[in-house]
């Protein structure tokens, strides 16, 4: 029989604690016993030795000692210390004046070298007396929040009306059941796209577990003060039967911020080995119209009675396929789009108490602290030392994995042994524990690091898993072919059918990768690039919007540029253009050049970069602006656009597009249409395009990114991505040719992408061709993946 199965068997059957009852004399500790063993409680005399009796408890089987509390027999109590799973120390509530001399008694048990990891519960007796002192009193009065070297409780009871006593029994039993802690932190919330004012509050749970100990942060300071805006608190987070909810928060406009900073502690008993854990966010909300007057309401009035009324209107969930292992992740939680909002969320599963856990082996132990050390070690300030000593601890100890040797020579009947392993296991107990206790410290004392830590991870993993989906030309200089990619594109996801997300926790709503937009990549490399200087302040990026557009078409770029680069980035959304369809190209770029150099003026500030990422017109619009933006010129950083005709309709072959075109143009007498089929002018070289192709400005970017999909219909494909078209005597494709290497010629450097998009049968529009373009700003997992995998557009 191997040494785990043994471990098993003897933990399994034998599953016989031994209970160490303490306290002073006249405490009630025969009288507790007696009441426990269902036994006449009337007779009960001063207890001159020690009394044992044997009680049976969910299954397991309770030896208890009961040892008399006079002050002469103090003395001997050390004589039953050994192998004591457990301490119950009973306290008369009723006696004031005996308080003192109890807590020193205790005082000196915790000290005891042998009672070191045993948990403790204090009894509170004789409740039933007037006299008596509530627990949370005597527990002051025993500074047992002090204690952080084991687990403890104190329960309020009482031996004569037997209040109390199972529950102080069943937290006894738990304590020794397995235990797997989850840790829920949340950061800041976010709202992007919530149409509908009113409260919003974030609610927590794991099925089967008790959220017992809210975590605040205490180092407001390094938070931006202008975050942290009290006034939209409406009432503190707190806990409520199986629930946490976070604060509720007051959201009136959009892009608001609530800085959460708040988490909380989940106690999972029993968890079966390779079972899942599950984490469940829901998104409640209060409308603010059954407030009526939201700003004199004085919320902390009737806390309870709003909390009442919000109801969950989204839903967000989380598996932890391996609670058994410390597990640590950070997720940028999105609720659906119809209640578009983020909350940066972290999340921490540990088990805390392993001693019946049926399959847990002593590598897994090992891989636990391992990982719980190297990942957590660096951000440790306070608890640096207490953490490098159990590390140094647990690498000097290695008696469990000596054990598993040495198994062929081990003799199951050789009492010693079970000592050591009992000795192992209530090591490994307490160890957990404290990491545990650490850990809770470290999000109170310097969440900050461990989130910045976490979200590292986060979007290395990420980004992992999205380089699945892009598909890079090696060779430079290669023109993108539609029809190629279409044909890899299918290939590819049908190769990736299988692959299965590997985060350990994973939020429910994972989309398959072989859903995921398909990316194409090549290079164009023209001049050697000069070393970017990483010393700037702010990075500003001007997100515009396409034709007959408004800023809100680009809340994606914004929403997921914010979460991913914090302030690092300053997005610009310009509004001078909104919904404009009767000025032309350049009169439009003028009233953008104007509106940036107002921003920036009016922002003071002179270590920053600018970048520009354009849809469609907004690509063109960015462009015509950029001659007038020349005083920025070394400011300059990337350039992107999103499906933007650079050369215009003219060679165009779809009749869809032409036809589309020139009855919009009839309609509306656009200028811009006309600009962009080139009808503004009888000769093509004096066309607002054409003399575009010419104008400065693109050779000053460090990054020159164009974006096109083989699927939109709208703008012709190599004329989204300046591609030349084959030579003929046409003089449309004569001068378009010449557009692009006008435009070409200028950059240092072009990153050309073409993308694949599955687009679902739903979205009808695919019809008119129109679904793929605007799937670039449409497709919130496509702003994702660009933003996260191509970082070094954005920093
Ligand atoms: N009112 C009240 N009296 C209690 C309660 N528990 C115990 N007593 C009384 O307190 C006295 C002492 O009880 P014991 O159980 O003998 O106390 P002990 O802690 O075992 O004392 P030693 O054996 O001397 O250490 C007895 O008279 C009990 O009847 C209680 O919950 N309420
Ligand atoms: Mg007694």
């Amino acid at each position: 029989m191997g040494l785990l199965n043994i471990i098993r068997k003897i933990k399994k059957s034998e599953k016989e604690l031994r209970i160490l009852v303490l306290g002073l004399d006249n405490a009630g500790k025969t009288t507790i016993l007696k009441a426990l063993s269902n036994e006449d409680i009337n007779q009960i005399a001063p207890t001159h030795g020690f009394n044992i009796k044997n009680l049976q408890h969910e299954g397991f089987k309770l030896n208890v000692w009961d040892v008399g509390g006079q002050e002469k027999l103090r003395e001997y109590w050390s004589n039953f210390y050994e192998n004591t799973d457990a301490l119950v120390f009973v306290i008369d509530s009723s006696d004031q004046m005996r308080l003192e001399e109890g807590g020193k008694e205790l005082d000196k048990l915790l000290g005891e070298a042998e009672l070191k990891k045993v948990p403790l519960l204090v009894f509170a007796n004789k409740q039933d007396l007037v006299q008596a002192l509530p627990a949370d009193e005597i527990s002051d009065s025993l500074k047992l929040n002090k204690i952080n070297d084991r687990q403890w409780s104190i329960v309020a009871c009482s031996a004569k009306t037997q209040e109390g006593l199972q529950e102080g029994m069943e937290w006894l039993i738990k304590t020794m059941k397995t235990q797997i802690g989850v840790l829920i932190h949340l950061h800041k919330f976010t709202n992007i796209d919530l149409s509908t004012q009113g409260i919003y509050q974030i609610r927590v749970s794991v099925p089967g577990a008790q959220p017992y100990l809210i975590i605040n942060s205490t180092r407001q300071e390094a938070i931006s003060v202008n975050e942290v805006d009290e006034k939209h608190i409406c009432y503190p987070e707190n806990i409520h039967h199986q629930y946490f909810y976070s604060q509720g928060f007051l959201i009136i406009y959009e892009d608001e911020e609530m800085l959460t900073n708040v988490g909380c502690a989940f106690r999972l008993e029993e968890i079966q080995f390779n079972s899942n854990i599950q984490i469940q966010m829901d998104l409640l909300f209060l409308d603010i119209k059954s407030l009526p007057d939201i700003h004199s309401q004085d919320f902390t009035q009737n806390v309870m009675h709003l909390h009442s009324k919000m109801k969950p209107v989204s839903h967000a969930s989380f598996l932890v396929s391996n609670p058994h292992h410390y597990n640590q992740m950070y997720y940028p939680v999105d609720f659906d789009t119809n209640h578009f909002c983020n909350v940066q969320t972290q999340i921490f599963t540990t088990p805390i108490n392993i001693s019946f856990t049926k399959g847990f082996v002593e590598e897994q132990i090992k891989l636990h602290f391992n990982t719980f050390i190297n990942q957590t070690m660096h951000v440790l300030t306070s608890n640096r030392n207490s953490l490098q000593n159990i590390m140094l601890k647990i690498q000097s100890d290695k008696k469990i994995i000596q054990l598993s040797y040495k198994e062929q020579e081990y003799n199951i009947n050789d009492p010693n042994l079970i000592n050591q392993i009992n000795q192992s296991f209530y090591d490994l107990h307490h160890d957990l524990y404290v990491l545990w206790c650490e850990l809770i410290s470290i999000l109170k004392d310097n969440y900050l690091n461990l989130l910045r830590i976490l979200q590292q991870d986060y979007c290395d993993q990420i980004k992992q898993r999205w380089m699945n989906c892009i598909l890079s030309y090696s060779t430079q200089n290669i023109n993108l072919s539609s029809h190629t990619n279409q044909e890899l594109a299918k290939n590819k996801r049908h190769s990736l059918k299988n692959t299965e997300f590997q985060r350990i926790v994973y939020i429910e709503a994972i989309i398959p990768l072989q859903s995921h937009p398909f990316i194409f990549r090549t290079t164009h490399l023209k001049q050697g690039l000069q070393q970017i200087s990483n010393d700037f302040r702010v990075h500003y990026v001007v997100l515009l919007h396409g034709y007959q557009g408004t800023s809100y078409d680009m809340r994606y770029w914004k929403a997921i540029l914010k979460i991913r680069f914090q302030d690092k980035i300053k997005l610009i959304l310009p509004t001078c253009n909104e919904f404009i369809n009767n000025k032309s190209i350049k009169q439009q770029a003028q009233d953008l050049a104007e509106e940036i150099i107002d921003y920036i003026n009016h922002e003071r500030v002179f270590d920053f970069k600018l970048s520009f990422v354009g849809h469609s017109l907004g690509g063109l619009i960015i462009r015509a602006a950029l001659p007038m933006l020349q005083q920025f010129q070394i400011q300059m950083h990337s350039y992107i656009s999103l499906g933007t005709p650079h050369c215009g309709y003219a060679p165009s072959k779809s009749f869809l597009i032409d036809t589309g075109l020139m009855m919009i143009q009839k309609w509306n007498k656009c200028k811009t249409l006309q600009e962009l089929s080139q009808k503004d002018n009888k000769n093509i070289a004096s066309t607002f395009l054409y003399q575009l192709s010419t104008f400065e400005g693109l050779e000053w970017f460090n990054n020159v990114v164009i974006l096109s999909s083989h699927q939109d219909h709208y703008v012709p494909f190599q004329s989204a991505l300046i591609q030349n078209i084959e030579e003929s005597n046409d003089p449309k494709i004569l001068f378009y040719n010449q557009m692009v290497t006008n435009i070409q010629s200028k950059c240092k450097k072009i990153d050309r992408f073409d993308i694949d998009f599955l687009i679902t049968k739903k979205k009808l529009d695919k019809f008119i061709g129109r679904a793929a373009h605007i799937e670039f700003i449409d497709n919130l997992l496509f702003v994702k993946m660009f933003v996260y995998l191509f970082s070094e557009f954005f920093i």
